[in-house]
């Protein structure tokens, strides 16, 4: 049974692309081979079927090449295949021209880099052997001509492919790094976020995390760290739907981002647990955050029910009270913990245990 995945439309528009491009750089290239080529056949004084097989080479083998790609039932493949053609194609043009060092040498550079470019080695070693295949039996055939000397009109017929083509081919290969970087930073910005609730994941919170926690070691801020959990979230999800339960979540996560300051990073931490490493703030301005989320995460409602009110417990550590990230971590734990502890709907900030007075 043939299967078509999600992903199936994707792929062929990706190889419908890449066949496009490899159509019109063909075009270009075969179009840039005709002059040359013309001009050293003209010198060798060879017969008019060879011009026919020229011109249909350089004006019709790319319409034929890009038919055959695009009603293949694998293009891609079918495409690699027309590209070790032109190379056979390029075997035949050098034997004919016997071996003119002029257009030759810049035919097959041309032919080699293309394909280096569009499939590295593996590409260039098929083209390799295409090439010599048809060009061994046709130079023997045609009496291993060695054509050394050429005019100055080939020469310069030839200057167009040497330059114009490898220009257009390096501005090909820039356009498609460029292409490439976009997708990498794409996929770096999806691969840190959280799908479903739009604020950083567990991974880009564990490197901020680090990260500010090594600034506040240096003594460049005072970094916070806001667990945050819903309370009785469980129940949300039996009595309203699982739904309900991520509207819930996502309406936290956009409050997390309205109130969390600049530098500061709300994520989640995993499940139902948030969590907002504040960048730089005293003791008064965190526990100030810590209510006014409190106080706003209360008023939020459900489509489904509007008597519902939704509750939220919250534990702090500081940075700077820890020797070690785990250290912050757990005790940014251990007082959400006390809060659940406590009975819920509450803040609480770690703090060091009183030095023993008759110590
Ligand atoms: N809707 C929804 N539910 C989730 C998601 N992630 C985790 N949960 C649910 O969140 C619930 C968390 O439940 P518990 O860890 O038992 O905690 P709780 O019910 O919030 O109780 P307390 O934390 O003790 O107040 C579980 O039922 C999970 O299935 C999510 O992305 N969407």
């Amino acid at each position: 049974m043939h299967y078509n995945s999600p992903d199936h439309s994707h792929l062929k528009l990706r190889s419908t692309r890449f066949i496009r491009r490899m159509f019109a750089m063909r075009q270009l290239g075969t179009f840039l081979c005709f002059n040359p080529i013309i001009s050293v056949l003209l010198e060798l004084q060879k017969g008019n079927a060879f011009y026919v097989l020229l011109f249909i080479n350089a004006f019709v083998w790319p319409w034929v090449a890009y038919r055959v790609a695009m009603s293949s039932a694998d293009p891609t493949a079918s495409e690699r295949r027309n590209l070790t053609i032109d190379a056979a194609l390029g075997g035949f043009w050098v034997a004919m021209m016997g071996i003119s060092p002029m257009p030759s040498l810049i035919i097959m550079a041309v032919l080699a880099s293309d394909r280096y470019a569009v499939g590295g080695w593996l590409q260039l070693q098929s083209a390799m052997r295409a090439f010599l295949l048809i060009f061994i039996p046709m130079w023997m055939l045609n009496g291993m001509p060695w054509q050394t000397s050429f005019s100055t009109r080939t020469v310069w017929l030839t200057l167009p492919l040497a330059a114009g083509y490898m220009f257009v081919l390096s501005a090909v290969s820039y356009k498609l790094t460029l292409t490439l970087r976009r997708k990498n930073r794409e996929l770096e910005r999806i691969s840190l976020m959280d799908p479903s609730l739009g604020i950083p994941n567990r991974r880009l919170f564990d490197r901020r995390l680090e990260s500010e926690y090594l600034r506040t070691r240096r003594g460049e801020c005072r970094a916070w760290l806001l667990l945050l959990d819903v309370d009785n979230f469980k129940t949300v999800n039996d009595t309203f739907g699982h739904e309900a339960g991520d509207f819930l979540l996502a309406e936290i996560s956009a409050l997390l981002r309205n109130e969390a300051g600049e530098q500061d990073i709300p994520a989640r931490f995993g499940g139902d647990e948030l969590g907002v490493i504040v960048h730089d703030a005293d003791e008064v301005g965190i526990l100030a955050l810590a209510e006014t989320l409190q106080q706003k995460i209360t008023r939020l409602r459900l489509p489904a029910s509007a008597d519902f009110h939704c509750s939220i417990s919250i534990g702090i550590a500081a940075a700077s009270d820890a020797e070690s990230l785990q250290q912050w971590l757990s005790r940014a734990d251990l007082a959400l913990y006390s809060v659940k502890r406590a009975g819920r709907n509450g803040v609480q900030l770690w703090r060091p245990a009183p030095e023993n007075p008759t110590a």
